[in-house]
């Protein structure tokens, strides 16, 4: 297979998956060393409004993959783009809490579809390494124990970059290493959780909130916390406060 090259605008996702599938499968099942991954696409999911794809492909886009075969162990993986449109945290590095939702959203996938229909309950991130957006990095992530009702996972993040001859490898630095405790749902409060698959189907489609409904809302909410909480010598913060600050470092 010919290497593919990458300029710094086009998909990084799509170019290191290239590198990953195996041609010789009809459909985008990627071979790792010890086992093979099928990747789950999000229209699986059914009835979600997902937080991590709300956004499109300009802030984050991902393809994520599960481990087929029914082993005590499964992994999951994420190969995921970040975008340059609202990735930031420190001005020029990605925000760790994208990080961390991105190892969030392969452990807690990997969790419900090993069967275990899990929240997280407890996440630990380590960051190891910063990371400047566009980015393209690798998530794995494995079930590390069960104990009746808790599930603990791991995962580890890592960049891929761009090779000098203009090929795409895994860095073998670790950006960020994650740990996790995710809790069966209680049967007893199952039925207040609607999974996609059992949402209720009454025929009548949900009514969905739109940006303007959420524009007044916050300027309902923030004059009402306004009046009960801030001190009336108190000013919002200037707009250009934070650029004075990061100057003057
Ligand atoms: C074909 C269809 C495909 C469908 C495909 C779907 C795909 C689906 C993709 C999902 C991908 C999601 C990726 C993002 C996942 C989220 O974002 S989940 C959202 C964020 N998390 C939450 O909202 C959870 C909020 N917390 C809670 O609801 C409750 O605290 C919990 C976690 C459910 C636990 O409550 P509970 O069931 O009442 O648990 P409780 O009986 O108090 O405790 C049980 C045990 O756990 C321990 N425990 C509880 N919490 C903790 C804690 N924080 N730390 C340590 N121990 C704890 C307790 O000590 C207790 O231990 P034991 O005494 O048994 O030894």
């Amino acid at each position: 297979m010919s290497a593919p090259q990458v300029g710094v605008h086009e998909s990084r996702t799509d170019a290191y998956l290239a590198l990953l599938v195996n041609n010789s499968s009809s459909d985008n099942n990627i071979s790792t060393s010890s086992r093979t991954v099928r990747e789950v696409s999000y229209q699986d999911w059914g009835r979600s409004a997902n937080f991590t794809r709300a956004q499109g492909a300009e802030r984050l886009d991902y393809r994520l993959f599960v481990s087929d075969d029914e082993t005590e162990h499964p992994t999951a993986h994420i190969v995921a783009q970040i975008g340059t449109d609202g990735t930031e945290g420190v001005p020029g590095f990605v925000h760790g809490g994208l990080t961390s939702t991105l190892a969030d959203t392969a452990m807690g996938n990997l969790a419900w579809h090993a069967g275990y229909k899990a929240f997280t309950a407890n996440l630990n991130v380590d960051f190891r390494a910063p990371l400047s957006p566009p980015a393209c990095v690798v998530v794995d992530a494995k079930i590390e124990k069960t104990e009746g009702r808790k599930v603990y996972l791991s995962a580890d993040v890592f960049e891929v970059q761009e090779m000098q001859d203009g090929t795409l490898a895994r860095s073998n630095d670790v950006v960020a290493e994650a740990t996790s405790l995710f809790i069966v749902m209680d049967k007893a409060k199952e039925t207040a959780v609607t999974t996609p698959d059992t949402a209720p189907q009454n025929g009548a489609s949900t009514p969905r909130v739109t940006n303007d409904d959420i524009r007044d809302h916050t300027s309902t909410c923030v004059a009402s916390v306004r009046e009960t909480l801030f001190s009336p010598g108190w000013s919002t913060i200037e707009k250009d406060y934070l650029k004075t600050v990061w100057a003057s470092t």
